[in-house]
């Protein structure tokens, strides 16, 4: 067994943000918490807010990051951003697979390995999504559906230093339901094992974060569960209060 990767507490702020959501940034950014170096964060805003975000930000422990990209570097492709678009506006990180837009945007895991590797030759760290749906999980399929996701997602030279993991069960999502604290260690050990048996020693380094639901009440238990490295946080990422409340479980 390798070494236990740092924390890391990411928010996705998904589809809310304007200008003014920045004072939340600046006040999760110069926290003493996150000075304390025990645990590192990131928020992954809406494009509109990456460059000031990340120029905000920039001599502070907080990373920004972005929360999709486009898997060529460049083209006619109305409304994308590539990963090098996003290292260029300062972001450090980038979401690749979430399940709104494996279920919305019909992203499969070709596409979310294809996009993995465009953020890996842009210098970016990908935070990639993988998780059962509720149907896929009661008909006992919950382990399958990850080996299929991980196997089909990551690609060769992924290293815990350019790839972090997000387990979301896709029911647990925006729902105030969360996983039960045995079947997070169960899908947490789970990936873990896969990620060595490909990844070797790498897959040890790799920090796997639990999404869905996260919030003040449950991160203390959720964080303290064996080969659980952090948290994929939504709503209550949106508030610098909620955020922080998560991290000082740290
Ligand atoms: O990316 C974050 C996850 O989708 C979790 O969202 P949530 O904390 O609002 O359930």
């Amino acid at each position: 067994m390798g070494p236990v990767p740092k924390p890391l507490i990411a928010g996705n702020w998904k589809m809310n943000g304007m200008r003014g959501s920045l004072a939340q940034i600046k006040e999760i950014a110069t926290s003493k918490m996150l000075a304390s170096g025990k645990f590192d964060a990131l928020i992954c805003v809406p494009a509109t807010l990456l460059h000031s975000a990340a120029l905000m930000t920039a001599d502070t422990p907080l990373k920004i990051g972005a929360q999709d990209c486009h898997d060529r570097e460049n083209g006619a492709y109305t409304g994308d951003i590539s990963a090098g678009m996003i290292a260029d506006s300062l972001g450090s990180h980038v979401i690749i697979g979430h399940s709104e837009r494996r279920t919305r945007y019909r992203e499969d895991d070709a596409l979310v390995r294809s996009k993995t590797i465009a953020a890996y030759k842009s210098g970016l760290i990908a935070v990639v999504c993988i998780g059962e749906t509720e149907e896929e999980r009661s008909s006992g399929r919950t382990l399958d559906v990850l080996r299929y996701q991980l196997a089909g997602s990551l690609p060769d030279g992924a290293t815990g230093e350019n790839t972090v993991i997000a387990y979301e069960p896709v029911w647990a999502i925006g729902t105030g339901r969360t996983a039960s604290i045995a079947d997070i260690a169960e899908a947490h050990r789970f990936i873990r094992s896969e990620l060595c048996k490909r990844f070797n020693s790498e897959g040890d380094c790799m920090r796997i974060l639990y999404g869905g639901s996260v919030k003040p009440s449950n991160a203390d238990e959720i964080l303290h569960v064996e080969n659980v490295d952090g948290a994929l946080v939504g709503g209550a990422s949106l508030t610098a209060n909620d955020f922080l409340s998560i991290c000082s479980a740290y």
